[in-house]
């Protein structure tokens, strides 16, 4: 018997990255059954983000908590505590070995998945060099991503240009990868230095891909989301037919 198909909005999420709770609603209720995962970050996050979060888990959307956590231990902990809390299913952490320790101490036996976050999909190496690091993008993110799987993290932030190499490299499927910096052919990059399509990213082996701006600033946010779902699915299928 075949595995059954996957849905393919179940692999994107779609960055609310919005001013306000209003806009945030309205573009929820706009992108309606299309869309059934998001991603709350900064923006949002900051002012009424985490309630809004809260109300849209309670209604059966899959929602992640962007909130890149990054303190002492203790507070790290009693910050995942609180998120787990709001029925969340996903929150990012730095990929700092005390950070994300203290973070899987959070999560504790909850649902909560944490995500560590390797390498931000908007730098390459000249911003690794600035930030300090030895290392390059393609020696850093193996390295981090090696390390969250041995303390137990749920899954890796990374650019979808990475995520072969981390599943050849021994990265176990039950940690999934998540990919922001996805962009449709021809889309504006914005500040995004590791891009890849929708198509090669669920190719390449993508478990989500992190959707904001082509969705959130495009004419009509439903037709363009509706697209992606689309891109998404012929990826699946022609895996399905390949394998
Ligand atoms: O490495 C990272 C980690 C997080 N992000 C977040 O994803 C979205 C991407 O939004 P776009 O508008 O599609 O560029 C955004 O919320 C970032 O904070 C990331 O881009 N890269």
């Amino acid at each position: 018997m075949s595995a059954p198909a996957t849905d393919p909005r179940d692999k994107l999420f779609v960055a609310l990255d919005l001013p306000s709770l209003g806009e945030a609603e309205r573009l929820v209720s706009v992108l309606g059954d299309t869309v059934t995962h998001y991603k709350i970050g900064y923006r949002l996050g900051y002012s009424d983000g985490i309630g809004f979060g809260r109300e849209l888990a309670a209604s059966g959307k899959t929602i992640f908590f962007d909130l890149k956590l990054h303190d002492i231990d203790n507070t790290v902990r009693e910050g995942v505590e609180a998120i787990a809390r709001t029925g969340a299913h996903y929150l990012t952490v730095h990929a700092y070995p005390q950070t994300m320790r203290a973070a899987v101490q959070g999560r504790g036996g909850s649902a909560l998945k944490i995500l560590a976050v390797t390498i931000l999909t908007s730098w390459n190496d000249i911003d690794c060099a600035e930030a300090g690091y030895a290392g390059t993008v393609a020696t850093l993110v193996p390295a981090k991503a090696q390390q969250a799987a041995a303390i137990g993290i749920d899954g890796i932030v990374c650019s979808a240009q990475e995520t072969a190499n981390l599943r050849a490299i021994g990265i176990p499927p039950k940690v999934e990868l998540v990919t922001p910096g996805i962009r449709p052919a021809g889309a504006d990059g914005g500040d995004q230095k590791r891009v890849v399509t929708p198509e090669a990213a669920i190719r390449g082996g993508a478990d989500r891909l992190v959707i904001g701006r082509p969705i959130t600033a495009a004419a009509d946010p439903a037709a363009a989301a509706r697209e992606i779902v689309n891109a998404i699915d012929g990826a699946l299928r022609s895996l399905r037919v390949n394998v």
